[in-house]
């Protein structure tokens, strides 16, 4: 088979009516309910939302790796290619086995993750060189010289120094930003198609963080591979990526370019998001706004707009009455309000 022309290429995965619904002892949590968000090749898709709204069940349901509580439903289709361009046959992930040899084969090798905490990727038992070079005799070669080089090259492409050294190391000899950098290089030590970063970089202080999305970027430029990167920090999205999905609640409220995004929110939430943003050369009597109120619990809600109660510019009877549909803005700006929704008569888009 031939690959497409960029222009029509098909996106590398597509998420449709993802639902994770969840058994709690006072309810059923529909902690995802009905996402949908295309990831397309070489580029990062950033997913943005507070604390509990379902990013990392989200994200984590791309490897099949949710715990056996969550039900899962809906489609998500990975498009493979070969790593010469040809197109393999298209996968639902969701199809697959749990722990099946076929979703074995993708995590790690062609879908990889990296996470907020380093030391959940790596064993306190084995050194850093040995662990990545597990990964990759499983994925990549079962050559032990090879496989060893190609650690020891990863290790320096994510800017550790004296990787010999380093190599024989255990992870509590590293600091927080190098073991996040060491799983990095673990992470793209298969050349995956596509990386998933669920908050990479919370964890560190912002000097390395800068130093960490900057590498996360060369790598990207490097490998051509796409990102899904999880985060709850806008100024990470308007640094890193293409385009941006805001979630709340279990849904994507607003989706849209990197740019668009910033220039025209829409959604009252991602407007609240961005007040609540600290800028460059906002001026120091420019206050910091919060989002009054809390996320409420996704469990038995009924169907309505779920920001609601936080809401400053929501029609009673209207967004408390029914559930909101996704209004297109323009071609690929989406937004989930009835403030843009003809049929209610809100303004148009
Ligand atoms: N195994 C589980 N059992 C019960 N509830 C869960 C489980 N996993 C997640 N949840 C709940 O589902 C909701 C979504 O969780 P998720 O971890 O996806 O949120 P998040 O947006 O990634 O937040 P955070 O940034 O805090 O991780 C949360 O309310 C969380 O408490």
């Amino acid at each position: 088979m031939t690959t497409q022309p960029l222009a029509t290429e098909q996106p590398l995965l597509s998420v449709r009516n993802l639902k994770i619904r969840i058994q709690l002892d006072n309810g059923i949590m529909n902690a995802v309910d009905g996402v949908d968000f295309d990831i397309r090749k070489g580029k990062t898709l950033g997913l943005v939302g507070e604390s509990g709204c379902g990013k990392s069940l989200t994200s984590r349901s791309l490897l099949h790796l949710n715990p056996k509580e969550c039900e899962t439903s809906g489609s998500i289709v990975y498009r493979p290619s070969d790593g010469k361009g040809a197109k393999e046959m298209d996968m639902d992930i969701l199809s697959l086995e749990p722990n099946g040899k076929a979703i074995r084969s993708i995590r790690g090798r062609r879908i990889s993750m990296i996470f907020q905490e380093p030391m959940t990727a790596f064993s306190p038992m084995y050194t850093i060189g040995n662990q990545i070079v597990e990964a990759i005799r499983i994925h990549r070669t079962k050559d032990k010289k090879e496989a060893k080089n190609i650690a020891l090259e990863m290790l320096s492409k994510v800017g550790i120094s004296d990787e010999e050294k380093r190599y024989d190391q255990y992870p509590h000899e590293f600091s927080g930003g190098m073991r996040q950098r060491a799983m990095i290089s673990m992470a793209l030590s298969c050349n995956p198609e596509l990386l998933i970063a669920d908050e990479p970089t919370t964890a560190l202080d912002v000097t390395i963080q800068a130093q960490v999305l900057e590498l996360m970027r060369a790598l990207q430029q490097e490998f051509g591979m796409s990102i899904l990167l999880v985060t709850h920090d806008l100024g990470i999205i308007a640094q890193m990526c293409d385009e941006v999905a805001v979630m709340y609640l279990g849904k994507i409220v607003e989706q849209a370019p990197v740019k668009e995004l910033f220039r025209n929110p829409k959604h009252p939430y991602t407007k609240g998001l961005m007040r609540s943003m600290p800028r460059l050369g906002g001026g120091k009597d420019k206050r910091l706004e919060s989002i009054e109120g809390s996320v409420p619990m996704a469990i038995d809600m009924p169907p309505m707009c779920g920001f609601y109660e936080r809401c400053k510019d929501r029609i009673e009877g209207v967004c408390n009455a029914s559930a909101v549909p996704m209004t297109s803005i323009s071609e690929d700006h989406t937004v989930r309000c009835f403030l843009y929704s003809e049929s209610e008569g809100g303004e148009s888009p």
